[in-house]
């Protein structure tokens, strides 16, 4: 049965700066839904920027602007993320993200986890411990720690943490998956898991992701996006 694509993220003249230096320019493209998109391109091209504009994370930064607009199709409606209506945790709860460098919280692997069901609510401990298990076993990271969910996380391998850290943003069910260079930090057999894993979560979410190893391209992304100078080019 041939399955209906539906665009996921419209991205339409977005340009980005940091103060008066600007990084991305007249950016249009769209993202389908349950595929994977790399974007590429030379260091210092905007890759990493352009992830931030998905949960604005850049928010934050003086002087940085955007202008444009982005709209994402959340829990079935399309919508604006940078309109006053769309809530920033409702946004940072459907839009995930995971960093080049794991970063396990200091506390054991089990909460770990559960720390964003915590500060979300509304979990009974059973769900809670349902929930973790359930998505520990998504991120393949189950049959490694399930004997020792009360150790500190920081004491598991780095690809083990950065599947931690994937389980830790898979846990609330996000539509969108940001991964901004998961891979770039470990070595070619947890990379291959990892690759593993971004495939295997297609199925669930939608996944934006930053690479400059174009073999890893090739073998896990549906399509993708170059940057050069602040604009999208076809290699
Ligand atoms: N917080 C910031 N304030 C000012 N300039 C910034 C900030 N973050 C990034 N930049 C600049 O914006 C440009 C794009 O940075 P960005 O990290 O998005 O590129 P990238 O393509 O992801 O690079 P890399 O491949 O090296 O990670 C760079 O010139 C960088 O110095």
């Amino acid at each position: 049965m041939q399955v209906a694509q539906c665009v996921k993220i419209k991205v339409r003249q977005l340009s980005f700066a940091y103060g008066d230096h600007t990084v991305l320019k007249d950016l249009t493209f769209d993202v389908q839904a349950n595929t994977v998109t790399a974007v590429v391109g030379p260091s210092g091209q905007g890759k990493s920027t352009l992830l931030t504009v998905f949960n604005r994370l850049w928010e934050d930064i003086p002087h940085a602007r955007l202008a444009g607009t982005v709209r994402i199709r959340l829990s079935g409606n399309e919508r604006d993320i940078y309109h006053r209506a769309c809530s920033l945790t409702e946004l940072r709860r459907q839009v995930g993200m995971v960093f080049q460098t794991p970063n396990p919280l200091p506390m054991s692997i089990y909460k770990n986890v559960a720390f964003p069901l915590k500060l979300v609510g509304g979990s009974t401990r059973s769900q809670t411990r349902d929930r973790v298990k359930r998505t520990l076993r998504q991120a393949f990271l189950w049959d490694e720690v399930k004997d020792r969910l009360k150790d500190d996380a920081r004491a598991l391998s780095g690809g083990q943490q950065q599947r931690l850290c994937m389980a830790r943003a898979l846990v609330l069910n996000p539509e969108v998956l940001l991964l901004d260079e998961p891979t770039s930090s470990l070595d070619p057999a947890a990379t291959e898991t990892i690759e593993q894993l971004i495939l295997s979560l297609k199925t669930a979410c939608t996944i934006v992701m930053v690479s400059h190893d174009m073999a890893q391209v090739e073998r896990v992304a549906d399509q993708w996006i170059a940057l050069r100078e602040g604009r999208i080019v076809a290699d």
